[in-house]
């Protein structure tokens, strides 16, 4: 298994993730490249440092199937691929301070305001940082926009615990990205930081995501499954930056039913299916199995949402 979706990372393992998936016979020491593009510098990692297990962690889905065949392409065993927003899949998948090393080349600036909370100069990603690398681990940036390399900088400067290693414009690196090749070539300058975690210092960690069973059982309320499919077609719902909306429904003849949901927490997007069963003479709502998501706060809104339509006590006394 060289990749995980997220049914397998969500249903097959619980979380964190088991040793065994992430660290097969490996000498124990776990690398996460976030944002790993076409997974060349994944792959040069997973070549570099055999004994290493190395999880890249990729929001875009394309991206994620073509660094796998990559990966596979290449023989290498100790690489794994996660697909996913690495600010929510990194809490929910690594026990805390069990990184050696975090690497993010050349990421988005997100140079908007609104966007800011999605930059590694953020408190948060620093934050984050510091509750699962291991201390003497390490976190190392490369990127081509100065004033980003500068706020991250003090971004973890800020937060005690960790300590500038090496900062450099322009340095010798062991491999150029897909994206440090393109802004070579544009004759653009490169900055690369490296900051270390001492360890200590920050409050220990609460898990993002609760464990807890996404299944729910709700009393029938009377109206056919397909109506009550048909009143939630459409409805949005959710809080602040956690959202969901429901879209098309589809109910069969053996009394079940499928409703698509679309969630977003801070624009990390997902797609799944709300599969309503009979059970014990009610009817049940739950993620179903071929498209599970992960466990964020919009996705528990969504499934609370439809419980209600079925006629769960929250809606009745409202
Ligand atoms: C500019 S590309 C750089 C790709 C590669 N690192 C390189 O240097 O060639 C940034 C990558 O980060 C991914 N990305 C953006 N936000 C992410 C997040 N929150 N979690 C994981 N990947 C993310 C994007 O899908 C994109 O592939």
């Amino acid at each position: 298994m060289y990749w995980a979706f997220q049914d397998v990372v969500v249903d097959g393992a619980r979380h964190p993730l088991p040793l065994s998936w992430v660290v097969p016979g490996g000498d124990g020491r776990l690398f996460v490249e976030i944002g790993f593009g076409n997974g060349e510098f994944l792959a040069h990692l997973g070549r570099a440092e055999p004994g290493a297990t190395v999880v890249g962690i990729e929001v875009s889905q394309w991206c994620v199937t073509k660094a796998a065949r990559r990966v596979q392409a290449c023989g290498l065993t100790n690489v794994r691929l996660l697909w996913g927003d690495a600010r929510h899949l990194i809490p929910l998948c690594f026990a805390p301070a069990s990184l050696d090393r975090v690497i993010l080349n050349f990421p988005c600036p997100w140079p908007k305001n609104r966007h800011a909370s999605r930059r590694v100069t953020s408190p948060e990603f620093a934050g984050l940082l510091s509750r699962f690398l291991k201390p003497g681990g390490f976190f190392s940036l490369a990127t081509d926009v100065d004033w980003y390399a500068r706020s991250a900088r003090e971004c973890f400067a800020a937060l005690p615990g960790f300590s500038l290693r090496e900062e450099r414009t322009n340095p010798q690196r062991e491999y150029l990205t897909k994206y440090e090749r393109k802004w070579k070539e544009e004759g653009r300058d490169t900055f690369t930081l490296e900051v270390e975690w001492a360890g200590g210092g920050v409050p220990a960690p609460e898990p993002r995501f609760e464990e807890e069973s996404l299944e729910m059982d709700m009393p029938n309320c009377g109206q056919g499954l397909a109506s009550i499919l048909e009143g939630l077609r459409d409805r949005e719902g959710g809080r602040g930056d956690h959202r969901f909306v429901f879209r098309e429904a589809f109910t069969s003849p053996g009394g079940e039913g499928i409703l698509l949901a679309i969630t977003v927490d801070e624009g990390f997007e997902q797609h799944f299916f709300l599969r309503f069963y009979p059970s014990r003479g009610r009817i049940a709502v739950k993620p179903d199995p071929t498209t599970l998501p992960y466990r964020t706060p919009a996705v528990k809104e969504a499934l609370k949402e439809a419980s209600r339509a079925l006629g769960s006590p929250a809606s009745r006394e409202a």
